[in-house]
This record gives C-alpha cells, sequence and structure tokens, in this order.
C-alpha cells in the first residue's frame, strides 16, 4: 500500500468539509500512513454568474479533478453523487459511496420570518425543485439563486427572496441545521438521485480494498437504482427527472418522477425490486414511467 493518499476536493467549504470525512475515515483505519487534502478550482465554480445549461452542465465542477486524478497528482476524488453526470468515464470509476446523510431537501425562511408569504419568491436554480414546489406552494414565483451554500444563504439574507431551497445534507456537514425552516419528506420532494451521497473516485485497475470502511453498500445499492433511473430518462444535467431509493431488509424501493418536456407535467411513482439488482429496477420504473406519459 502506498505510503500517501491525497485526497483531491473543490475549494468550497462543503466540499472540503465532505473530502475530510473521507480522510478521516482512511486515517482513522490505517493511521501510519499520511492521508492529504488537495483542493481545486473546477471551471463551473470560476463561472458562477452564468447558468449551468449555458456553460455545459454539471460535468464542469468534476472536469479539473478527473485530471489530476489522470495525472496521479492525487490518488482519489470525493464529489456529491448528485452532481456527478449520467456517464462517469470509464477509466475513473466511483470505487466507493459514503454513508447517506440526510437525503432531503429543506426549505429555508427569510431571516426573521416563519413562512413564505402568499405570493413570495422562491430562491433556486433547479428545475427539479421549482417544479414540485409549484405543486406545494402555487401561488410563489421563482428565481435563479446560484453560488455555494453559504453565499445563497447570503442572497437569502441581503436580496428579493422569501426562502430558497436546499439539500439537508450539505447544512448538517456544514453545521448549520439551525438554519432549516421545513423539511420535506422525500414523496413531497423527491431529491436528486444520490442526494446525500459522497462518491469516492478513483482510477481503473487499481487497489482500493483499503477504503472498505469507508464506503457504505447500502449506499451503493440505493445510488445503482436512482442512477439507473436518471440515465434512463434523463435529457441533460438540467433535467427535473429526480429518483430516491431507500433499502428495506433485501428490497430496495425506488421513487421516480418523471416529467414530460412535451406536457409540462409530472408524475411521482414508487416500485420495489431485489436489493441486488437495483439497476434493473431503475431501469423498469423508468420505462414503466415512459410508457404512462
Ligand atoms: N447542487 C449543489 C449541491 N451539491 C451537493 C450538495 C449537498 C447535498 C448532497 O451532498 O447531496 C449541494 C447543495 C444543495 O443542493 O443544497
Amino acid at each position: 500500500m502506498q505510503s500517501i493518499i491525497r485526497i483531491g476536493s473543490r475549494e468550497s467549504r462543503l466540499a472540503v468539509i465532505q473530502a475530510e470525512i473521507v480522510r478521516q475515515a482512511i486515517q482513522k483505519r490505517y493511521p501510519d500512513i499520511q492521508v492529504e487534502l488537495v483542493t481545486m478550482k473546477t471551471t463551473g465554480d470560476k463561472i458562477l454568474n452564468k447558468s449551468l445549461e449555458l456553460i455545459g452542465g454539471k460535468g464542469l465542477f468534476v472536469k479539473e479533478l478527473d485530471r489530476a486524478l489522470l495525472d496521479g497528482r492525487i490518488d482519489l476524488a470525493v464529489h456529491s453523487l448528485k452532481d456527478m453526470p449520467a456517464e462517469i468515464p470509464e477509466e475513473l470509476p466511483v470505487v466507493a459511496y459514503s454513508v447517506r446523510e440526510d437525503p432531503r431537501d429543506v426549505l429555508i425562511y427569510k431571516p426573521g420570518t416563519a413562512e413564505i408569504p402568499e405570493g413570495g419568491v422562491i430562491g433556486t436554480s433547479s428545475r427539479r425543485r421549482t417544479l414540485q414546489m409549484q405543486t406545494l406552494y402555487p401561488s410563489c414565483s421563482f428565481q435563479g439563486i446560484r453560488g455555494n451554500v453559504e453565499t445563497r444563504l447570503q442572497k437569502l439574507r441581503e436580496e428579493n427572496f422569501d426562502g430558497t431551497i436546499l439539500a439537508a445534507a450539505g447544512l448538517r456537514r456544514l453545521g448549520m441545521q439551525h438554519v432549516i425552516g421545513r423539511v420535506f419528506s422525500v414523496e413531497e420532494m423527491v431529491p436528486a438521485a444520490g442526494q446525500g451521497i459522497l462518491a469516492i473516485q478513483g482510477r481503473k485497475g487499481e487497489d482500493y480494498t483499503y477504503l472498505a470502511e469507508a464506503a457504505s453498500e447500502r449506499s451503493r445499492k440505493e445510488a445503482a437504482a436512482e442512477r439507473e433511473f436518471v440515465a434512463a430518462l434523463d435529457a441533460g444535467c438540467t433535467s427535473p427527472i429526480a429518483a430516491h431509493a431507500q433499502l428495506c431488509g433485501t428490497e430496495l424501493k425506488l421513487t421516480g418522477l418523471y416529467y414530460s418536456e412535451d406536457s409540462g407535467k409530472y408524475w411521482v411513482e414508487t416500485r420495489a425490486g431485489a436489493a441486488d439488482r437495483g439497476r434493473q429496477l431503475g431501469a423498469a420504473l423508468a420505462g414503466e414511467m415512459r410508457r404512462r406519459e
């Protein structure tokens, strides 16, 4: 085993905390190995003023780390699984999935308030969240809000927003769960595929048995079903298609959200299948929902 392990991550505070979770898990098991974080700015982080759609989508947040992994400047990269594109390069597979943090989305009210007023303005750039919020808060309007978690909370304080929606996972990892106003159930607001799970990416053909204790089989199974559902239906990174799976014993329960660009309607459905056949379950639910359109 190597004497030093370098873990790459984006520079945001949340990304560093997430990489640190993985670093500590490895360090705890292998105290004699040096485990280091290497942070880097990604194209997606540099161009915050343009919409993700214009600049080329999710992949932008991972490209620089992919390159560093290929070059051997880092040995692992830690990502929020939900930010990873459907197509992951074959040479850079996900070699472990973390235990899942709270997968739910939450609503944060403007500081000093405890509700969204009639006709209020919700800050979100996510079509998935906007679509489901229109059902929950039909009188509200929606405006884009971008940046990392801290920036969005700052915009909520200073700009004309009555609320914003974030992932509970990110807030909890940042120790900022006190800002949470309302927690949405995964049925009310189907989370993004992979939400709350950290993906640890490595190089093909290398031995990553040292990650065994940092990895969750449960997350791997849930992620397989969720990501297959999205991959089977997805038109692109800004599509509102969403999925959430829960392992219950030997069974996986998968909830999928399917959106039709033609009709502007969406459907949420749940289906169960064998725990070790997550991909088949994701594909089956996707096929079923597409036919229902
Ligand atoms: N889109 C940004 C992003 N990517 C990952 C998280 C944190 C939650 C997670 O790990 O799934 C967030 C913040 C958010 O959506 O509120």
